[in-house]
């Protein structure tokens, strides 16, 4: 069944003349718009009521209206008004990378229903079921994922969206299957027999027979296979691996903490500071954090310090046009420049671990040497914060990880950044995909150089990118020394049945055939070739 698509805006309307009037119809659209979403989410679950909530806020956030203002002063009639300001918009988030890119599907949501509004059709949505079926679409707006249940809707294929987008989050969490980024699914013909493997992305248009057995059989064995994946992280033999949540919002901390793990190992804060004309002041800023703090109680919360700057503008720190900004002025580089900035969030979490207390670790992104750590490092001793640790997502930082652990408690490692520095290619671009494989043994062999750094000074080394949430990887990052990872939550209880099934001695096997690779597919296969056959059901 494909979902009713957005009409986009009217392409024979009239420039704007009458500009006020304009603004106010569209502020009366976007209004309606917020209140619908609103609406739903008062009848929503508690894990669809804060992503339509933060839809909705999209609808009244005063820079997307700005945008759409500055639009319609130059006459751009009214729905292409409302277009263009969304594009510029999604333009920025996807520029934002990871989590920020995966909202543009919130913000495309809430444009496409104002436009609706003013043209006066009915939202995109999904048509009534009348059977059980596979709902295909572009993208999925979070508001529909929401409202779908598994009795009718058995899976969901989009061509856009990405492991993070919330469709996927949502369809997760309400058990429907969801396979997206498939090219070309937008062209199967509605009543076609579609069949799909959410665990490993597979999507099958009219599956044989023998496909549906296999296909059945293997879900029921992946259910088998994580029923028992509860409590702590640990190899089969005992080694303890914390499993972290990464999170980017209060509301993200509260649905994590709901679950079974062991705490957030990446509070990503710039989500704070985006988007915003000045910036947060400490006493909004305390009001998070202890929010954050108290979902998760005495459990780990690893937050970092804002990593903005150069790629992720901030219209109240703009340091200029850079050429190269993924290699300018960014995360603590920034942080030092703007020194008010980063001592206010420090000066706001120390507050909210006096009022909460916990197990609180403070970190910083993007450090390369080791004055940065001492830099960073005093400032958040000094203001009584407990642990103190830097990101590792440089290759310098990797090099030196024992000279940068002696001076702070403890190192994660973005594997998102350290492939990007690593291999040189943008992380943005996705025809650079290979290269930027985790899997990378050059990678791989940075990630060691960490651990050894860990070993030496007797410190933690976690990591914090994509990577670990990979359930194979897991088990190589563990052989290599690392003893957190911090993933998607959705993520955690396919990694914790991996690591269950291997002992230490394997996953350390197993680093060692990664890292002696001569190819990421090679990597990959060596380690493949000494998993436990119970692995499969989990990948
Ligand atoms: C966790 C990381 O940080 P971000 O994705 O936010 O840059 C990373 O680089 O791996
Ligand atoms: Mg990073």
């Amino acid at each position: 069944m494909q979902v009713r698509p957005a009409p986009g805006p009217d392409p024979d309307e009239a420039p704007t003349t009458d500009v006020e009037e304009a603004k106010a119809r569209v502020r009366t659209a976007l209004e309606e718009v917020a209140t619908g979403l609103t609406a739903r989410a008062a009848h929503a679950d508690d894990h669809a009521r804060p992503i339509l909530e933060a839809t909705a806020m999209m609808a009244r956030d005063p820079g997307l209206v700005s945008g759409i203002d500055t639009q319609l002063a130059a006459a751009t009639g009214l729905t292409q008004a409302v277009q263009k300001a969304v594009d510029e918009y999604c333009t920025m988030f996807a520029s934002l990378g990871g989590y920020m890119a995966e909202r543009v599907t919130d913000l495309r949501d809430v444009g496409d229903r104002t436009i609706c509004r003013l043209r006066g059709v009915p939202e995109p949505g999904v048509p009534e079921l009348d059977e059980p079926s596979v709902l295909i679409a572009h993208d999925l707006a979070p508001a529909e994922t929401a409202t779908l249940t598994p009795a009718t809707v058995r899976g969901i294929v989009t061509t856009a969206g990405g492991p993070t987008s919330h469709t996927a989050i949502l369809a997760a969490q309400l058990g429907i299957p969801a396979v997206v980024q498939v090219k070309g699914a937008t062209l199967i013909d509605a009543g076609t027999i579609v069949a799909l493997d959410g665990g490993v992305g597979e999507v099958i248009v009219d599956p044989t027979e023998e496909e549906k057995r296999q296909l059945a059989e293997r879900s029921r064995r992946r259910a088998t296979a994580l029923a028992g994946s509860t409590g702590e992280g640990a190899t089969r033999d005992g080694t303890k691996v914390a499993l972290l949540a990464n999170i980017g919002t209060a509301d993200d901390a509260v649905n994590a903490a709901a679950k079974d793990l062991e705490g957030s190992g990446l509070f990503r804060t710039e989500f704070l500071f985006l988007e915003r004309d000045q910036a947060p002041s400490l006493e909004e800023q305390t009001a998070t954090y202890t929010k954050v703090f108290e979902a998760f109680g005495d459990r780990r919360v690893v937050v970092r310090t804002l990593d903005a700057g150069a790629d992720k503008p901030l219209s109240f720190a703009n340091l200029g046009e850079e050429d190269n900004p993924a290699l300018g002025r960014r995360g603590l580089r920034l942080g030092m420049i703007r020194e008010d900035l980063l001592d206010t969030q420090i000066q706001a979490l120390a507050a909210a671990y006096e009022k909460v207390g916990g197990d609180v670790r403070v970190m910083a992104p993007m450090v390369a040497t080791l004055d940065e750590t001492r830099y960073f490092a005093e400032k958040v001793r000094a203001a009584g914060l407990p642990k103190v640790g830097v990101m590792v997502e440089v290759p310098a930082a990797a090099l030196r990880a024992e000279q940068i652990l002696s001076i702070v408690d403890f190192v994660s490692i973005g594997t998102n950044d350290l492939s990007q520095y690593t291999m040189a290619a943008d992380r943005m671009q996705g025809e650079l995909a290979p290269l930027l494989d985790p899997w990378q043994p050059a990678v791989l062999q940075l990630i060691k150089s960490t651990c050894g750094g860990g070993r030496a000074t007797g410190k933690p080394v976690g990591v914090c990118g994509e990577a670990g949430g990979d359930p194979l990887l897991a088990l190589v990052l563990v052989g290599l020394g690392v003893s957190s990872l911090s993933m998607a939550p959705g993520r955690v209880p396919a990694v914790r049945a991996a690591l269950r099934l291997h002992d230490l001695a394997t996953c350390q096997q197993m680093a060692a055939y990664a890292v002696d690779a001569g190819s990421a597919t090679a990597a990959k296969e060596a380690v493949m070739g000494i998993v436990h056959p119970n692995l499969i059901d989990l990948l």
